[in-house]
């Protein structure tokens, strides 16, 4: 049975087929109130501004905006990174009705959902997939999503779910600038962990904002009217609470930037 959110293959049974899930430096975690705070660590610095959106798809998992990284357009550079990092995707991970959906914590709170932007390492490694695998491969930036008002570029990606309703689908998605979804300030903790879903890599700068954006319960919602199941599937499992639960921090080092 392929690995999900459920009680039959959640997140505390996917060390059965992916052991990895048991190891040293996994995600997401929780942030202490009290992080050492770093003055080496510079400002991280994204440079979408000629960054290509492609598609929008279900994944099964989750709903994914994909971009075309056959060059170095759109990329995060500066922070805890040595090298630029090219955008990827973004996807998000959020709860049920009511119920909180991130994945790190911040002293023990969570909120209403997290959205990734996955990029990698291009200079060392020739794709996402050996990036992937590779230790500081990937620099995921995590951005929590709190409710509120709400906001102004979200529904471009709201409207365009009921396209990518079920898992398997994709569609066009052409022109999206993630930049529309950070907050006002940049100042982020950074940590070395992992993907948090499988195969679990732990080949992760996590790079997670501080600042956390303002999204209405109704576009929220929106998210909800995804699905876990394809179109064909007689079972028409409700996509929500896809969030791995944080993990232990095995004596790591979190930074914060100033
Ligand atoms: N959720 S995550 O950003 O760690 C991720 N990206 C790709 C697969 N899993
Ligand atoms: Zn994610």
């Amino acid at each position: 049975n392929h690995w999900g959110y459920g009680k039959e293959n959640g997140p505390d049974l996917w060390h059965t087929h992916y052991p990895v899930a048991q190891g040293s430096r996994q995600s997401p975690i929780d942030i202490p109130r009290q992080v050492s705070h770093d003055p080496s660590l510079g400002p991280i610095v994204l440079d979408y501004d000629h960054c290509t959106s492609i598609s929008i798809s279900n994944n099964g998992h989750s709903v994914v905006v994909n971009f075309d990284d056959t060059d170095e357009r759109s990329v995060i550079h500066g922070g805890p990174l040595e090298n630029p990092y090219r955008l990827k995707q973004f996807h998000f991970h959020w709860g049920g009705k009511g119920c909180d959906g991130s994945e790190h914590t911040v002293a023990g709170n969570s909120y209403a959902s997290e959205l990734h932007l996955v990029h990698w390492n291009a200079v060392k490694y020739t794709s996402f997939d050996h990036a992937a695998a590779a230790p500081e491969g990937l620099a995921v930036v995590g951005i929590f999503l709190e409710t509120g008002d709400d906001h102004r570029w979200l529904h471009t990606i709201t409207d365009a779910m009921y396209m990518v309703k079920y898992k398997g689908s994709i569609t066009d998605f052409k022109g999206f600038n993630p930049k529309c979804l950070l907050p006002s300030s940049l100042h982020y903790w950074t940590y070395l962990g992992s993907l948090t879903t499988p195969p679990l890599h732990e080949s992760v700068t996590w790079i997670l904002l501080k600042d956390p954006i303002a999204v209405s319960e109704k576009q929220l919602g929106k998210f909800r009217l995804l699905q876990f199941t394809g179109e064909e599937e007689d079972q028409r499992l409700r996509m929500e609470n896809n969030f791995r639960p944080p993990q232990p921090l095995k004596g790591r080092r979190i930074r914060s930037s100033n």
